[in-house]
């Protein structure tokens, strides 16, 4: 058995994984990250939008501040999220993005003087000020009440990985590429590495650490079309899950973007409807002013998706080969801004469309995009039940997100998240020292040997590719934007029994090495126990929150149901996951339970959400005038970042203009 020693292991180089790796590094503690993929390739790239922090640089971001982002961040959850790691999240958020400014992200700036932009519907120029030339701009998202969302045309996420991977690579930090890490080696109380397997050669290896990090990403390929690349099939969750100790956080709650291209589901930036970008119906009808009166196409995407399903239910569709679509027009924004601000979704336009957006209206339905489920941890990333097992970016649940993520929040996530979570792996690995019996990891290579003998080695007689493509139907069919009871019990009857079938699973490839139908085979059995968890999640949870929207429960029920969904995998042969539930409690909370401003207003209220808003203006009229919204805030719910992160940030319009070193910043 190969065993390879290190410090701080980080499973996944997307952005998560590499801010983790960064902060062990700098810290001189041996760091070590394995990848499917070469780093750069990671799905981070893929992002195109932007992340949100609230700089308050542009006219439009004025008066904006870790309030607002924090207050937008929580009504986005529909009150599911952690309210303390929404706070740690919204205060580092601008410091997050000034580092990355500083790595070399080439944000957009703002330019001083007039500009154009469209806000609904209708071209107004706004004045951008003096003091703010030079500085990084932010477009208009979902769900937010300020422009808040930092951006680099429509390559974000692009820019933000090459950047990190060379901050990562000039730390000399080495990454495993081709490497697939297959089960976690732990004793019940403690994580002490994984086990994986070499892509290429097939070799088994042991890697034992301190300090585990999972950041593999989501579990969007359970689904038939996502957004998602090839490789978010839910593995890391997988892991966790298959200890039988460590639990995954609210599964079924899955995030449908509305604006993927149809047929193949290539995503289109919400910054498209960021910028003035409208939906239209078979009719050429502007239809989202009909429902959401407020925010229109700026809602967030939970009501964006649910509002496009009901139009397309009406038959308002626009009729396809491939089922009904509705029109997303950016025409209106005109071609300069389309190739400059939109080159991306131009060019996935002009290659999977054979369009021209800036002259066509482009086919776009709400399919499957982000995992706000994962790997639960606490506020400092690390899993209650297993220590030493971390888990940050999407394949957490921090948990920032609750049932529906805002725009702009995930790639914030993975960088301040990972900023955050790095410093506490860091302190993990500084206070606690390896003590392995190498009897423990042999006995977890030899499990996944076994496994793979009998692939190789037995006579099973079903196909691993079959299996998925099923899973990834009943997903679809009974797990989607729209959910009800007996669906929902179908599903989980069908992916039970696809799961018993995933035990008598054949190759007709017996190659060890290079082996993609191997590789299907040892995920398939794995996703599809992801999979359960989502279903029955989803079945369980009997209201309507987020993006867990229940025909049958229409619902929010703060009442009985303002809790977290905690799954764990009992025993090897069981074929459901256990669920219990993790209570939110409505007294320690900043923002109680309320109307999100947008959506539907139809929720059963939580029997103290009263006593704690009469204790909420009882504690800040104790305070007096004098008190200032960071004294206010603590009163209220005080949260703990590292300590050097701990700084207050600073914006243009806190204090008169001075040089640019007192707004604490980036270079122009
Ligand atoms: C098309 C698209 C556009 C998006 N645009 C935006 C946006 O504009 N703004 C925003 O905030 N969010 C956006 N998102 C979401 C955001 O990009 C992702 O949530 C985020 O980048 C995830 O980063 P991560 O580091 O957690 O994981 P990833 O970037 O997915 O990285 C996962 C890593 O784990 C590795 N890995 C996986 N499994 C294993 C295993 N078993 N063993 C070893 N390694 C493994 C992979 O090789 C990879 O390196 C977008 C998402 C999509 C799909």
């Amino acid at each position: 058995m190969k065993l390879i020693y290190t410090d701080s292991l980080v499973v996944g180089a997307g952005l998560a994984g590499l801010r983790v790796a960064i902060a062990s590094k700098e810290r001189g503690l041996d760091t070590l990250v394995l990848s499917l993929i070469p780093a750069k390739r990671s799905h981070s790239a893929a992002a195109q939008g932007g992340m949100q922090a609230s700089l308050g640089n542009t006219v439009k971001g004025m008066g904006d501040d870790e309030d607002v982002h924090f207050q937008d961040t929580v009504k986005g959850s529909d009150w599911g999220c952690d309210q303390e790691v929404a706070r740690m999240f919204a205060h580092c958020a601008p410091k997050a993005v000034r580092e990355l400014a500083n790595w070399g992200v080439p944000w957009t700036r703002v330019t001083k003087g007039p500009r154009q932009v469209v806000v609904n519907a209708e071209k107004v120029t706004i004045e951008e000020a003096e003091e703010a030339h030079g500085l990084i701009n932010a477009r208009d998202f979902g769900g937010t009440k300020k422009w808040r969302t930092c951006y680099t045309a429509d390559g974000t996420g692009h820019s933000l990985l090459y950047a990190v991977d060379n901050k990562a690579i000039s730390l000399d930090i080495p990454v495993h590429e081709r490497v697939e890490a297959l089960a976690l080696i732990h004793d019940g109380k403690r994580c002490h590495g994984v086990v994986a397997r070499c892509l290429i050669t097939g070799e088994l290896r042991a890697y034992v650490a301190k300090s585990t990090t999972i950041a593999t990403g989501g579990y969007g390929r359970i689904y038939e079309v996502s957004t998602n690349a090839i490789i978010c099939e839910g593995i890391g969750q997988a892991l966790a899950l298959e200890t039988g100790v460590a639990t995954l956080g609210n599964m079924e709650a899955v995030q449908f973007h509305p604006t993927a291209i149809v047929p193949v589901g290539i995503l289109t930036t919400e910054g498209c409807r960021g910028d003035g970008g409208l939906l239209r119906d078979k009719d050429g009808h502007r239809f989202m002013p009909d429902y959401e009166p407020e925010k229109k196409e700026l809602a967030s995407r939970d009501v964006v998706s649910r509002r496009m399903t009901e139009h397309m239910r009406k038959g308002k569709g626009v009729d396809s080969p491939y089922g009904p679509h509705l029109w997303l027009d950016i025409t209106l924004l005109g071609r300069k801004h389309v190739e400059t601000n939109l080159r991306e979704v131009k060019e996935i336009c002009e290659n999977f469309l054979g369009i021209d957006p800036a002259e066509d209206w482009i086919p776009v339905r709400p399919t499957q995009h982000y995992s706000m489920g994962g790997i639960r941890t606490d506020a400092k990333g690390q899993s209650p039940q297993l220590k030493g097992l971390f888990s940050v970016g999407e394949a957490a649940c921090w948990d920032m997100h609750g049932f529906n993520r805002l725009g702009g929040n995930s790639l914030a996530e993975t960088v301040v998240g990972g900023m955050i979570i790095g410093k506490y792996v860091a302190d993990f690995c500084e206070e606690n020292t390896l003590e392995i019996d190498t009897a423990l990891a042999e006995r977890f290579v030899a499990q996944v040997r076994d496994e793979i003998d009998s692939l190789v080695e037995g006579q099973g007689s079903e196909s691993a590719y079959e299996l998925k493509r099923e899973m990834q139907r009943i997903m679809m069919d009974y797990v989607g934007i729209f959910r009800n009871g007996p669906e929902l019990t179908k599903a989980v009857e069908e992916l039970e029994a696809l799961l018993i079938r995933s035990r008598n699973l054949g190759l007709k490839c017996k190659k060890r090495h290079a082996n993609p139908e191997l590789v299907e085979a040892l995920r398939v059995k794995r996703m599809i126990k992801v999979a359960l968890t989502v279903a029955c999640g989803a079945e369980a949870r009997t209201e309507s929150r987020g993006a867990h929207a229940r025909e049958d429960y229409p619902q929010r029920n703060d009442k009985e149901w303002l809790n977290r969904t905690l799954s764990s995998w009992p025993s090897a042969d069981a074929t459901r996951p256990q669920l219990d539930y993790e209570a939110l409690d409505v007294m320690k909370m900043e923002l109680p339970p309320g109307y999100r401003g947008y959506g539907i207003n139809n929720a059963i209220a939580h029997p103290d959400t009263e006593k704690r808003e009469k204790q909420i203006v009882e504690i800040l009229s104790n305070l007096g005038e004098e008190a200032d919204r960071h004294e206010r805030q603590h009163a209220l719910m005080p949260f703990e970042v590292p300590e050097s992160l701990r700084e207050k940030n600073e914006r243009l319009h806190d204090k008169p203009l001075g040089n640019s070193q007192q707004l604490g910043e980036e270079s122009k």
